[in-house]
């Protein structure tokens, strides 16, 4: 099992996609997988029932997944730290991304519920998960000015190694 994880916009999603091809392996996207669950958006099911609902899908469906695959976490699995004993199962990536570039794509986003109020709130998020992401990650791979298939050699070439 490989679980990526990282903020917002560092690009598990694209990446997970990629790699998930070149190994050969299924691909597990957490948000689309409880979309499809609760039949609604993740924005909806925010604005419906609050963060500490989602958080509690997330938790289940993390502990549910079984099959050999590369996942794509939200951005905020790491949250709660009981999901740190799931995540430890398989090999936990961090797409490390820098405040700059997440902000430059995810500038017009519109559809992440935490990515809304000001910058400064949104910085403290972000400085705030930086050491969570270090904690559970068994590599870092720094995505800045990188495309996806130069991301996901390293990926390769760090689990080979
Ligand atoms: N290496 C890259 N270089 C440039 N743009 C990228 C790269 N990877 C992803 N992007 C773009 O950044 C945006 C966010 O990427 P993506 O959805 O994969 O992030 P994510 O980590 O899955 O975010 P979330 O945690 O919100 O699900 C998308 O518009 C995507 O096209
Ligand atoms: O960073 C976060 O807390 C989130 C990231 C997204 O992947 C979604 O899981 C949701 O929007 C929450
Ligand atoms: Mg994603």
């Amino acid at each position: 099992m490989i679980f990526l994880v990282g903020f917002m916009g560092s690009g598990k999603s694209t990446v997970a996609k990629e790699l998930g091809k070149q190994l050969a392996m299924p691909v597990i996207e957490m948000d689309e997988a409880i979309e499809e669950e609760e039949g609604m958006t993740i924005k909806t099911l925010f604005e419906k029932f609050g963060e500490s609902y989602f958080r509690e899908k997330e938790t289940t469906f993390l502990k549910t997944i079984k099959a050999d695959s590369v996942v794509s976490t939200g951005g905020g699995i790491v949250e709660r730290e009981e999901n740190e004993i799931p995540l430890s199962t398989g090999k936990v990536v961090y797409l490390q991304a820098s405040w700059e570039t997440i902000v430059e794509r995810l500038q017009q986003d519109t559809t992440r519920p935490l990515w809304n109020g000001d910058d400064e709130q949104k910085k403290k998020r972000f400085e705030n998960r930086q050491g969570k992401y270090e904690r559970v990650a068994d590599e870092t791979v720094v995505v800045d000015g990188k495309d996806s298939d130069q991301i996901v050699s390293e990926i390769i070439h760090r689990l080979k190694g």
